[in-house]
């Protein structure tokens, strides 16, 4: 009995396997990526033209679903299906809505959190223009905080009844997705008594997933959990309720918590890129390139020592050809237990970089990320040193960052897969991470040995997702799948019938 523009729905595939046709189109859409569905008014222009003048007034529903577009983004889009029976019409609208209704995974009621100074300033008009209409279409509420001031939505999430949230969303950069995990597990860590402060603790998993729209700068860890930086794509992953876990990294000085960290923890070049970008910040996006150039110029290595312990009960190695970030099952060869020798590493020297990724790193200045085959939930970070190498080496090296080449091809660079590290600089932090001696911190130490060799700056900072730590020695411990996202890790890449 139905007829549609384009469109023929079988009852049969709604029955058995809970996914519709559209034959003509040969497009199948499983009811998970349904949005919503709703009753179609057919106005009188429409019905008394065309073909529709020799059917007895038609009903009619819309179904909205999620179609896959170019380079991993998802859109809205939607088809419409006639028939002549009213009955019959709201049946299917009634099937559909009750196999919608099971999907609990889908969020109901939101926070949001905007910061409206990220990237191009343009989170407030984004999550207005792009995301509200989704929401609204997909009957999601939203209780909407646009920050005042830094740390606004941490604080805050320490605060509010998050209870009545099916999940928290940031719309910003790295930096704001950072204030959102950060309060959200130390909210979780306070309400189950755990002491962050003490680096040996089990952290709680949090319940809330966290959903991103990205609209700052970099944009990372939305673009190496969903494949690009785009507000429709991630408000269509959180409409329909995707979950992907993730490692967070516990960051602690002298037994005091410092940061978290799930992205990138960078010491020597990110580190210094960030601290020399952070007073640039009115220039906009374009103070990375202006800070990684002169960063480069200046070719600072940094001495010290990384001790880490080596993740044996990961899957895989750094080295791995294919990335892993497209699934997000956690991979184990076995469980971490007590029983399990700890065996230290300690390696010390000369560094330009030391790196810690806790996923590829991947963005759109490194669309393979700085370690491409890192997973983001196997309870590991993959460890990369390089050494002090010459300039053009190191050049090399970055511009590996941007095309197929194997990054760690080379002698100066190592990578570890690993469970926990410590970094103790040559020049050591005092209590108050200020430098023993402060002549040498504001005048720089022209290294005794190696006077060619640039070390001028006797301690970096670390970059820890965009925010900077004021100490350099650190202990940085990974927690298996402390998180979850609202993504689903990257998808493999569809055929062209399949996007067409
Ligand atoms: C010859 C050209 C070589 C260029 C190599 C570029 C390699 C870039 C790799 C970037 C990895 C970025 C890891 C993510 C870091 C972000 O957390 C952080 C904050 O992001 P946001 O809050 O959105 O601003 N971004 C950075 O630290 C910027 C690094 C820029 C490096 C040029
Ligand atoms: N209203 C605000 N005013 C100033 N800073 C803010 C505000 N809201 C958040 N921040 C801070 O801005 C920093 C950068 O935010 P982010 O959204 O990551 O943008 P970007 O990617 O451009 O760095 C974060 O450290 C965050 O704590
Ligand atoms: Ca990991």
């Amino acid at each position: 009995p139905w007829k549609g523009l384009r469109t023929y729905i079988s009852p049969f595939n709604i029955a058995f396997s809970y996914c519709f046709s559209v034959l003509t189109d040969t497009c199948s859409v499983p009811v998970s990526e349904i949005i919503t569905v709703e009753e179609t008014e057919i106005d009188e222009k429409h019905y008394h033209s065309g073909k529709w003048q020799k059917m007895a007034k038609p009903y009619a529903f819309t179904v909205y679903y999620v179609k896959r577009a170019r380079r991993h983004r998802w859109r809205c889009s939607h088809v419409t299906f006639w028939c002549t029976e009213e009955g019959l019409c709201n049946q299917w609208i009634q099937t559909l809505k009750e196999l919608l209704e099971k999907l609990t995974c889908r969020p109901k009621h939101l926070l949001v959190y905007i910061n409206p100074f990220g990237g191009k300033r343009q989170g407030k008009r984004i999550y207005e223009q792009k995301v509200v209409p989704l929401f609204n279409l997909a009957s999601i509420t939203a209780d909407v905080i646009v920050t005042e001031h830094a740390n606004h939505a941490k604080d805050s999430l320490f605060e509010i009844n998050i209870e009545k949230y099916d999940g928290v969303v940031c719309v910003g950069g790295d930096g704001m997705f950072s204030e959102v995990l950060h309060g959200l597990i130390g909210r979780t860590q306070r309400d189950c008594g755990v002491d962050q402060n003490n680096p040996k603790a089990s952290l709680v998993q949090c319940n809330l997933r966290i959903g991103i729209i990205p609209a700052g700068s970099t944009d990372c860890v939305c673009y190496a959990t969903v494949g690009v930086n785009d507000p429709v794509t991630s408000a269509l992953h959180i409409i329909i309720g995707d979950s992907l876990a993730m490692d967070v990294s516990s960051v602690h000085h002298n037994n005091t918590f410092l940061k978290y960290s799930v992205s990138l923890l960078g010491y020597g070049f990110y580190g210094d890129i960030l601290r020399d970008s952070e007073k640039k910040r009115w220039m906009g996006l374009i103070r990375y390139d202006l800070s990684g150039f002169k960063t480069f110029l200046s070719h600072h290595c940094y001495e010290g020592t990384v001790a880490f312990l080596p993740a044996q009960h990961t899957v895989g190695s750094p080295r791995d050809k294919k990335s892993s970030f497209h699934g997000a099952e956690c991979r184990q060869k076995k469980r971490l237990g007590s029983e399990e020798v700890e065996e230290w590493k300690v390696i010390q020297g000369k560094f330009l970089a030391i790196n810690a990724a806790n996923m590829s790193c991947a963005c759109p200045r490194s669309p393979k990320g700085l370690s491409p085959a890192a997973h983001l939930a196997d309870g590991s970070s993959d460890l990369i040193l390089v050494r002090k190498c010459s300039r053009l080496n190191f050049l090399r090296y970055l511009i590996r960052h941007t095309n197929q080449d194997d990054q760690f091809d080379f002698a100066f660079v190592e990578v570890y897969r690993v469970r926990k590290f410590q970094f103790t600089s040559k020049h050591v932090d005092d209590e108050d991470g200020d430098l023993k001696d402060l002549g040498k911190k504001r005048f720089g130490q022209i290294c005794s040995d190696h006077p060619a060799c640039c070390c001028s700056l006797p301690n970096s900072t670390w970059n820890c997702d965009g925010e900077i730590l004021n100490n350099s020695a650190i202990e940085v411990r990974v927690h298996c799948q402390l998180l979850q996202l609202f993504a689903r890790g990257i998808e493999e890449t569809p055929t062209q019938e399949a996007l067409s």
